[in-house]
């Protein structure tokens, strides 16, 4: 596996408050990265910064080797908690939306064959996410769980080269979350994804990652709290053809990881 996403001591600064501090770290090809840490750590600021929402106050990040564009391009997806998908558009039209951003800027409707294409294309991958039979479905039609599985065919279908997840079962029911596990595995593996999630849930961590990164803070001044950021504290590869670590993971917490 290759280098796809480097980032070379990078800060992230507001004012005088340091929430990531010096942060350097290799995402290969094809991984899945879970992180992990505590509330306020800097997790979806690190996730703002591959996305290009914001940019590092100092240091670099690369893709593929060149400086990462400073906005959001098709290159990088991205899955939110709630609220990733247009509420007045169907499935169907969610799903196409990328596509007609890209093909006509300025109306966003495309016609004839271009329709059709990205028609098709919308329509297979709602089906890859199991939606096949709601396509003209609206979002508040839908379930929590259907309407996750619609922001991710909506985020895959520009066949992004990282996908991004902002804790994107956090509202799931325990029962559903499992389906989703299985659903997020499987794109992972069909679409040679590279996958970064942010997620509080240590199980969920350890059962979809191939590597789990912990950020938080190495030094802390109670005096100061925003004198220091987060950085990567532990970076643990994880050897997914071992089962065992799957069942470890059923009990792990991070202070166990802390304790390691
Ligand atoms: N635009 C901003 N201006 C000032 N401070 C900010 C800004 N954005 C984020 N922060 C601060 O950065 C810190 C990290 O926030 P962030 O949302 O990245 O943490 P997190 O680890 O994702 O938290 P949680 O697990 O609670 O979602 C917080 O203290 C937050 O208040």
């Amino acid at each position: 596996m290759s280098s796809l996403l480097s980032l070379r001591n990078v800060w992230v600064e507001y004012g005088d408050k340091v929430i990531i501090e010096n942060l350097s770290l290799d995402i290969e090809e094809g991984s899945f990265v879970s992180v992990v840490g505590p509330s306020g750590a800097g997790k979806s600021s690190f996730l703002r910064l591959i996305l290009g929402q914001e940019g590092p106050s100092r240091g670099k990040i690369l893709l593929d080797g060149t400086p990462l564009p400073p906005e959001c391009g098709p290159d990088r997806g991205v899955v939110f908690q709630r609220y990733s998908t247009f509420p007045h558009l169907t499935a169907l039209r969610n799903v196409m939306f990328g596509h007609e951003c890209d093909g006509a800027p300025f109306s966003a409707r495309l016609f004839g064959s271009a329709k059709r294409k990205a028609r098709e294309e919308a329509a297979e991958m709602l089906s890859a996410v199991g939606l096949g039979a709601n396509l003209d479905s609206y979002p508040a039609e839908m379930s929590g769980g259907m309407q996750q599985r619609l922001a991710i065919a909506q985020a895959l279908i520009k066949r992004p080269r990282i996908l991004l997840l902002d804790e994107p079962l956090g509202a799931l029911d325990p029962g559903i979350r499992a389906d989703m596990h299985e659903l997020i595995s499987r794109l992972w593996r069909d679409y040679a994804l590279t996958i970064v999630m942010v997620t509080h849930d240590i199980r969920e961590a350890f059962t979809l990652g191939t590597r789990v990164l912990t950020l938080d803070k190495r030094r802390h001044d109670p005096q100061a709290p925003h004198r220091y950021g987060a950085t990567v504290v532990y970076d643990l590869p994880l050897d997914k053809e071992n089962a065992q670590v799957t069942y470890h993971a059923e009990r792990i917490t991070i202070d166990e990881i802390r304790n390691n």
